[in-house]
């Protein structure tokens, strides 16, 4: 049975089949198939190299795969591009976070994606309305933040990366897709990126979420995807098995 099959649609936010990715020679990863059930926190996790980035990328539009079928929310995957992807209801929070240090916290919420008003022939940015919608967006996720007249650059990891989830989720996403959000925050910073996505969740926001930290993942995830060497080797619920299995799994000693 193909992977499309498994999970009826109404459940399921992705599903793909047969999915390979090449660059010239060197293989990416090769028939992959998966589904990731909608209001789940999926995890993605693999040693170095096994596809797992490259796997994101072609979720979310940067990559176009070479073969394989990818649907989203019940529909064929189309999408070219990021722009597409997003305006289809998946986001990204990047590992580079891609914040602007100068800007404030509620100009990065509204990045590209701003609020004009339109007077006559002019149009207007509209900066009481995107801080008056950026502190619904931080409270509706319970982040607190000094101030949304803040700059960035004076933030802490851990506050700049809730921006980057706030952001990616207060668009109406209905898949937010996340590369290590936690790789770079200290102790406390973490635990408070890990409550953000279970508030995501809460809020029946699908999450994927690639991570090296298998306790994390067992904490976070209600579902594991296992690469190795550019295969999906396994899925597995995340309440059901050990960190000494997923270690088992991802080095190939199952
Ligand atoms: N743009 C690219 N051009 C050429 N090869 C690439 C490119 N992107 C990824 N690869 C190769 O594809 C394979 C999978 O890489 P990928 O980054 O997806 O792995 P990963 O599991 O995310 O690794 P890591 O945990 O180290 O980030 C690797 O052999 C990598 O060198």
């Amino acid at each position: 049975m193909s992977a499309v099959d498994r999970i009826p649609p109404s459940e399921a936010i992705l599903a793909c089949d047969g999915l390979s990715k090449h660059f010239g020679g060197i293989r990416a990863f090769t028939d992959v198939a998966f589904q990731a059930r909608r209001g789940e926190v999926t995890a993605v996790i693999g040693d170095n190299g096994a596809g797992k980035s490259t796997l994101i990328r072609c979720l979310v539009g940067v990559h176009v795969p070479d073969a394989g079928r990818i649907f989203f929310d019940g529909r064929p995957h189309p999408f070219a591009n990021p722009d597409e992807a997003r305006k289809a209801g998946i986001e990204t929070v990047h590992q580079n976070l891609a914040l602007i240090d100068e800007l404030t916290v509620a100009q990065n919420l509204f990045l590209n994606r701003e609020i004009v008003r339109r007077i006559g022939p002019f149009a207007l940015l509209d900066r009481a309305a995107m801080k008056q919608r950026a502190r619904a967006m931080l409270s509706r996720l319970s982040i607190n933040m000094p101030s949304v007249n803040q700059r960035v650059r004076r933030l802490s990891g851990g506050q700049r990366q809730a921006i980057s989830i706030c952001r990616a989720a207060g668009s109406g996403a209905k898949l937010v897709v996340m590369d290590e959000p936690t790789a770079a925050l200290g102790v406390q910073e973490t635990a408070n990126v890990e409550a953000l996505i279970r508030r995501l969740r809460e809020q029946e926001v699908s999450v994927i979420l690639v991570s090296h930290n298998f306790d994390q993942v067992r904490r976070l995830s209600d579902q594991i995807w296992v690469m190795r060497a550019g295969r999906m080797v396994a899925t597995v619920r995340s309440s059901q098995t050990t960190g000494n299995e997923l270690v088992a799994l991802v080095t190939g000693a199952a």
